[in-house]
């Protein structure tokens, strides 16, 4: 049995996870929602509850839930983010011996409905564009370090895609492809040297519309991209060079790979040989 002077800890973060709320905003006959799901974690300034079952400093996980509807009601939701930094900041405040909190928040992505051409007061659809999602850690006596985030932001183009010249050894069994499908589930998250002059909602818009902008190109030319890697690369500088407070940004687009079926048996429909076959 080890002793707990051999002990070293790496992350005494907890809290509790997965805290949905619905928040209503009611102004007038215009109504606003955000649907969120928060995980909270506070780190506290002694190990006493690990080494010897005292409790007697724990914010217990039931209570950091129930922080979170009240700052909801008190403080409303205007962005994610915001109510991420409340919520850290409240925990700093209100409990001494806390010195990390940990806070990240998901946001359904909820739209107005449309009806007749125009915007519903009270009516909400929910869209398959993109997730948002932020992280706010902060220490005692430090400013609040926020993360954003896109995740299951699903697109595609059907032409205006190559990948070719890549490396012809013994180990490649994909073929050249000059007019391929190029479809992937995008993943982003960035951070921010500076919160100074920020707005939450504006660079989160202005990351998924970038994105958007350098994968498809003008609307009826589109643009060409020779590989995932240069198309990436593309929307990360244009990015960078639209939000000054980034500090930098992290995208994934994985290969959502769409294979081209081989009717070549099928003679008497027709069909010849493929141009191109299998994974592109
Ligand atoms: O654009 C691409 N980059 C790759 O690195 C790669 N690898 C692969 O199998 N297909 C592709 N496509």
């Amino acid at each position: 049995m080890l002793s707990d002077a051999d002990v070293q800890f790496v992350d005494r973060r907890y809290g509790k996870n997965a805290v949905r709320l619905l928040y209503v905003r009611r102004e007038g006959i215009r109504h606003y929602i955000k649907e969120v799901e928060v995980n909270t974690k506070v780190t506290l300034n002694d190990t006493r509850d690990f080494l010897r079952g005292d409790n007697s400093k724990i914010v217990a996980t039931d209570s950091q839930k129930n922080t979170v509807y009240i700052l909801a009601k008190q403080l409303g939701i205007q962005t994610i983010e915001k109510f991420a930094i409340d919520l850290s900041e409240h925990f700093l405040k209100q409990y001494s011996h806390v010195t990390n909190t940990d806070i990240s928040i998901t946001e359904q992505p909820w739209k107005r409905i449309q009806t007749g051409g125009r915007e519903h007061a009270h009516a909400f659809v929910e869209t398959a564009d993109g997730v948002r999602y932020c992280r706010v850690e902060q220490q005692r006596y430090g400013q609040p370090k926020v993360t954003q985030g896109i995740r299951a932001l699903k697109i595609m183009k059907t032409t205006q895609s190559a990948f070719n010249n890549f490396v012809n050894d013994e180990f490649r069994s994909l073929p050249d492809s000059t007019d391929r499908i190029f479809c992937t589930i995008v993943n982003a998250t960035w951070d921010f040297h500076t919160l100074s002059g920020l707005n939450f909602d504006n660079a989160w818009e202005t990351v998924k519309s970038s994105i958007l902008d350098v994968f498809a190109g003008p609307p009826d030319t589109g643009v060409f991209s020779p590989s995932v890697q240069k198309t990436l690369y593309d929307s990360q500088k244009l990015i960078l060079s639209k939000v000054p407070q980034m500090d930098k940004i992290e995208i994934k687009f994985p290969n959502v790979h769409a294979y081209e079926f081989d009717l070549s048996k099928f003679k008497s429909f027709g069909f010849t040989e493929n141009k191109q076959v299998g994974f592109r």
